[in-house]
């Protein structure tokens, strides 16, 4: 499993590319308000975080034609080469993704929840689906089961002629709440988990770890000290 980094906040991506396992970068307009984001910034923002990360980052597109989707998405591509164009899963989102695709433009297929949707956008040339896990527990359905629906029904094919380039479509595991999250998403095989800084954080943390740490150092003293 790859780990993308689930915000816009600059200070944020670069201390977790300092830890040397970050593959990407995602954002959505809300996380891009988030941090104070004006819209005239937004594509130089775009900008250094692809000076940061060296993978896929995700920019999203909040037009809602398929003409608007398509002129968008061309303009986010021209920020660096590793622009990922967000777009939602909807009729107008997947003709933009076929249009954009057959152009060589990767897109992320976002706002995803279940398998017809997932196996529409894959068909129409998505690089990345991103099921949503957490929103689904929001509203009292179990996430982690859709997602796992959407890992086996994509695994059970092969879309590689609808990808740019020929790449494998991978699955983002997205709207990540916590680490179990992250373990259940890797254990059903999703591509990749999104995850905001907060959950990245408690995924390095173990109490036995800390335990286990603390003891070790008292003990190298008494070696220090012998
Ligand atoms: O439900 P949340 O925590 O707002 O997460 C929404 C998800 O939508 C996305 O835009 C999908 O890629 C991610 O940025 C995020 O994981």
């Amino acid at each position: 499993m790859k780990f993308f980094l689930d915000t816009a906040d600059l200070e944020e991506i670069k201390e977790a590319a300092s830890w040397g396992a970050l593959a990407g970068v995602t954002t959505n307009p809300t996380l891009y308000s988030r941090i104070g984001g004006k819209l005239d910034g937004f594509h130089d923002h775009i900008a250094r975080i692809c000076e940061i990360v060296d993978g896929p980052v995700s920019a999203e597109s909040v037009a809602m034609t398929r003409d608007e989707i398509i002129r968008d998405g061309r303009e986010l591509a021209k920020i660096a080469p590793n622009v990922v164009v967000k777009i939602p899963t909807m009729v107008e989102g997947l003709a933009a993704c076929r249009a954009l695709s057959d152009e060589g433009i990767r897109v992320n297929m976002t706002l995803c929840f279940t398998v017809p949707q997932a196996i529409l956008a894959a068909r129409a040339g998505a690089r990345y689906i991103s099921p949503f896990v957490g929103r689904f527990d929001d509203i009292s359905e179990d996430g982690l089961s859709q997602l796992g629906d959407v890992v086996t029904a994509i695994n059970n094919y092969d879309y590689s002629a609808n990808t740019v380039n020929g790449e494998q479509v991978e699955i983002i595991a997205a709207s990540i709440r916590s680490a179990n999250h992250v373990t259940q998403s890797a254990l059903m095989g999703a591509d990749i988990a999104t995850v905001p800084f907060g959950v990245l954080k408690k995924m390095v943390q173990h109490p036995l770890t800390d335990r286990g740490l603390e003891s070790f150092l008292k003990d190298w003293e008494k070696v220090a000290n012998a």
